[in-house]
């Protein structure tokens, strides 16, 4: 028996990696070398990268030394790794351990009313993956990981809601196969089993507010995050270009995409359309230097377009609806775009890209949030082909003229037009433009391949809908 022969010299590499690694860090960032930052998030964007391949070659090797059949057996086995997780952040364990010292586990099962013999099992196991620690027999302490679990912040919320609300969803994504077979309704999902509700998600956290409020915190943490900052989307396009014009915010929410747009661009005027009670919410609430050119309008954004304007924008508003509705908001825009013949929509929304394209590590990261969509809500996060799917069956002269990708989003800009509305190719891209001129492309691509038999199928479920 030996290890496959790629082992050593991947072996070696990570060696090497380690060390350019920690030389960076120790230089460039004047980091100790014995004390690396916890929080890479705002690390330079090429340490970043050499962590990442760090860590990829490191999973690599793991997985040759492992094998197949050990690789499988670990990922089907260690279930009680997010069980054991719930348990302890369930029973708020971590606030009851001090934050020096240790507790014994009788005081301490006391402490949070679970019986001591649960409690010591648990945490054992818990433990042999670095949380918690027994410094002294019978005693419990925090680990650099359990003390992150002890006090209200960004980790305890991520945490939190990962193993409270969507780890119990994850694992009834059979169920919803079995009973709804793909119907891709709102309240057809692995959400609906595990919460054994007929609510769809959003609705039944109007009902759940401590779900909802630790929901609404770490959205806005993500949304805050350098990946989605609303600076890719104010220098990711060339909104200057417009002039004077007009931009309709669809799904604007507060509007804070408007606000950030409105203030690095003048001459610009914006209307934020949302459902009427956040209209009502957030329409007082635009600051003072931007009032002037930023109105609300309430309008559901599955019926048809009501204003005029240069630029639709919908962001983030598409991956949180499955295929037929996204149509349906697409085709609601159609009748705006006919009015205007500069008039585009801007989808900006994650482009997942084709299989095998990015390391493993980001490419599972993004696959995960397909899944999270898909098992909660039946929305979905779609590549290239599902995007050019929905725009063609929204109506067959709207086309995707440019997919911008500004540097350091996660988030890509799609420039949706009319066919003949005679703007596709002519303004510069503001970004690297995958596609730079599309429509001939786009028919060639789609006709006859199954993702143009889709599109077709598509179209026709959402007419007999829109019948
Ligand atoms: C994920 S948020 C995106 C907000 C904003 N565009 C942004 O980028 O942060 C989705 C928004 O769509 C709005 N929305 C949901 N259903 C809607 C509908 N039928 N018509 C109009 N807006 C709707 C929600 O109220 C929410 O503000």
């Amino acid at each position: 028996m030996s290890f496959p022969p790629n082992t050593a010299p991947l072996f070696k590499e990570i060696t090497q990696q380690v060390a350019s690694l920690t030389t960076t860090l120790t230089t460039a960032l004047a980091q100790p070398a014995d004390k690396p930052p916890l929080d890479f998030s705002t690390a330079p964007p090429d340490i970043i990268t050499a962590r990442d391949d760090l860590l990829e070659a490191v999973r690599t090797l793991n997985e040759l030394v492992l094998g197949p059949a050990d690789r499988l057996r670990n990922m089907a086995t260690e279930y009680s790794d997010p069980a054991t997780l719930r348990w302890i952040v369930h029973f708020k364990i971590a606030s009851h351990v001090p934050s020096s010292g240790s507790i014994a586990y009788p005081a301490l099962a006391a402490a949070a009313a679970v019986p001591v013999a649960h409690l010591r099992r648990i945490l054992r196991y818990a433990m042999t993956n670095g949380i918690f620690t027994e410094p002294a027999s019978d005693h419990v302490a925090h680990s650099p990981l359990s003390a992150l679990l002890s006090a209200p912040g960004s980790v305890l919320d991520t945490v939190g809601h990962a193993i409270q609300f969507s780890y119990p969803v994850s694992v009834r994504m059979v169920e919803m196969t079995e009973r709804w077979e793909g119907d891709e309704a709102k309240d057809h999902t692995a959400f609906n089993v595990a919460f054994e509700t007929p609510l769809p998600m959003f609705g039944w956290l109007k009902g759940a507010p401590d779900h909802a409020a630790r929901f609404a915190r770490l959205m806005t943490a993500i949304n805050t995050s350098p990946a989605y900052d609303v600076k890719h989307l104010v220098g990711g396009y060339e909104w200057a270009g417009l002039g004077g014009g007009r931009v309709v915010d669809v799904g604007g929410s507060t509007g804070h995409s408007s606000v950030a747009l409105a203030r690095a661009y003048p001459a610009l005027k914006f209307e934020i359309q949302d459902l009427e009670y956040v209209v009502e919410q957030n329409k007082a609430g635009v600051p003072a230097d931007v009032a002037d050119r930023i109105t609300f309008r309430a309008h559901d954004f599955f019926t048809p377009q009501p204003s005029i304007a240069d630029v639709f924008l919908l962001r983030q508003i598409l991956h949180d609806w499955p295929d037929e509705a996204a149509v349906r908001i697409l085709r609601g825009l159609v009748p705006a775009l006919e009015r205007n013949a500069d008039a585009r929509v801007l989808v900006m929304d994650q482009v997942v890209p084709e299989p095998g394209a990015m390391p493993r590590a980001k490419e599972k990261l993004a696959r995960a949030v397909d899944l999270i969509v898909l098992s909660h809500f039946n929305g979905k996060q779609r590549d290239l082909a599902d995007w050019k799917g929905v725009v063609r069956a929204a109506d067959e002269r709207l086309v995707i003229r440019r997919v911008l990708r500004p540097e350091g989003s996660v988030f890509a800009l799609l420039e949706v037009g009319l066919e003949d509305g005679g703007k596709a190719g002519e303004v510069s891209a503001g970004g690297e433009a995958v596609v730079p001129e599309v429509p001939a492309v786009d028919e060639a691509e789609l006709a006859g391949t199954a993702d143009g038999d889709s599109e077709a199928a598509l179209r026709a479920v959402v007419d007999k809908m829109d019948e």
